[in-house]
């Protein structure tokens, strides 16, 4: 098998790569997210790289939530009678190896919030046992191995990937100190099989995933400022999970390179009106088309040029739009860009603070009882205005559970207002943020978005 480019990768000075993967949420509205999935977490890295040291340390500081800890090594095959005569020359470190088939159905019943059992695996006997350890429930499910990211299907589960990175003599030496010293195998034994199996199968198939991790640690456990980072990482992402856990019908759009980038430059104090308008419109068309996701839909076939059968949807609801004045008129061009001639109502709402927002002016489609509708505000803030929007949407008639409320940026005060008060809406944000400060800005938030938008601020 050809060798990968990154197997003369040495190890890096920095962590790199630290990516904002929200929920991976269904856009299906057949399918809701489960309110009780785990946040996963994957810990991959070479043989005696100071894998255990990181999950032990975030479990030890996010004793708040049930962590489970899972090791990749319990899904070892069992190995035959026939492979036991020539164990010597079983490779250990390649990915067939492993049962991925049913790591892959475990970390997904776990998703779903079933009960699992994880194998339990006898590294003496080279066989499962019959005793499986059983999962009932898990906040946080870490998943530790030297191939945790080798798989696609196991690293579309993972929130968060970690490579744990360490200098290749080191991993050597602490795997001697444990096999050799601690657990008295042979020397000889040990470094054979390092040198036939345990490097090449890292250079072949471990290190190449390092390029599939959000984070990669280098000095695995004696890195004081990774650790840091990473479980302060875990805790604002465990924020934005934890309450799309609580509210199933919150959904974050998935988050890219792209998404954070476009975020980052609109949050920037320094970004130029056209900037801040440019990357605006381009998150809030993703925002938008996520929403669309959530409309009802049927099945379909149409027959392509081909004369093939294509199975297909089609969707199946009268739509309009309702911006909340003027943030919200930010959003029209995008909607109308995906639904042609689509009706957009206004609603101007007036005030400031905690309780002050009042309805000025409405104008809205006649029949818009009958029609689903996409809110458009771009920032959540504390709800008052939101709040104020939908009842007198509900006042109109339309169906709680035909508003689909499309924002760029909440806070979380905003979502629980929101969600607890109307909790058959679906609310689409691109970020949740962390909170809001004394005068009701979203921290960090991006300041006034209608000003700096509308190039109204001086
Ligand atoms: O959740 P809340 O605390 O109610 O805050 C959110 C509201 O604040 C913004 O409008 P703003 O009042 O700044 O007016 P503008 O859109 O005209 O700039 C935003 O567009 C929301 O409508
Ligand atoms: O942070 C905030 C809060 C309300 N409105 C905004 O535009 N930004």
């Amino acid at each position: 098998m050809e060798k990968n480019k990154f197997a003369k990768e040495t190890t890096s000075p920095l962590i790199v790569n630290i990516k904002d993967e929200n929920t991976s949420q269904s856009n299906s509205s057949k399918d809701p997210p489960s309110p009780k999935q785990p946040f996963f977490i994957g810990v991959a890295g070479g043989t005696a790289s100071g894998k255990t040291t990181v999950c032990n340390m975030i479990n030890t500081q996010l004793h708040d939530h049930r962590v489970v800890l899972i090791s990749q090594d319990s899904f070892y095959h069992s190995l035959s009678e026939k492979m036991l005569q020539k164990v010597n020359e079983y490779n250990f470190d390649h990915p067939d190896a492993f049962d991925t088939k049913l790591l892959l159905s475990t970390m997904e019943k776990l998703k779903r919030g079933q009960p699992v059992d994880i194998p339990n695996y006898d590294f003496t006997t080279h066989k499962r046992i019959e005793s499986a350890r059983q999962i009932h429930h898990a906040d946080i499910v870490i998943l530790e191995g030297i191939l945790v990211l080798h798989d696609s299907g196991v690293r579309n589960i993972l929130n968060m990937k970690i490579f744990v990175d360490e200098d290749s003599d080191v991993r050597l030496a602490r795997r001697m100190q444990r096999l050799a010293i601690e657990r008295g195998r042979n020397i000889a034994n040990v470094l054979d099989q390092y040198s036939r199996f345990v490097k090449p199968s890292f250079e072949e198939f471990v290190l190449p995933t390092k390029k599939y991790a959000d984070i990669i640690i280098p000095s695995g456990g004696d890195n004081d400022v990774a650790k840091d980072l990473i479980v302060q990482n875990i805790r604002m992402k465990l924020g934005q999970h934890d309450l799309c856990k609580i509210y199933s019908n919150v959904f974050v759009i998935f988050s890219t390179f792209q998404i954070k980038g476009m975020h980052t430059l609109i949050r920037d104090v320094k970004a130029t009106k056209h900037d801040f308008a440019f990357y605006s419109d381009r998150l809030i068309r993703l925002v938008v088309e996520h929403g669309l996701g959530h409309l009802p839909f049927s099945e379909k076939q149409v027959i392509t040029p081909t004369g093939s059968v294509y199975s297909g949807v089609i969707f199946c609801s009268r739509l309009c739009g309702v911006s909340v004045i003027r943030s919200g008129e930010s959003m029209e061009n995008a909607l109308r860009a995906c639904c042609k001639g689509i009706k957009i109502g206004k609603i101007l709402i007036h005030g400031h603070g905690t309780n002050g927002r009042q309805l000025v002016y409405e104008k809205l489609p006649k029949d818009i009882a009958s029609r689903h509708v996409l809110l458009l505000d771009p920032v959540l803030a504390t709800g008052n205005s939101a709040v104020k929007a939908i009842s007198l949407l509900l006042k109109k008639g339309v169906p709680e559970s035909n508003i689909i409320f499309l924002n760029l940026v909440a806070a979380p005060q905003g979502i629980n207002a929101v969600c607890e008060r109307f909790p058959m809406i679906k609310l689409v944000t691109s970020e949740i943020d962390v909170s809001l400060n004394e005068s009701s800005h979203v921290i960090p938030g991006l300041g006034e978005f209608g000003d700096r938008y509308f190039a109204t601020d001086d």
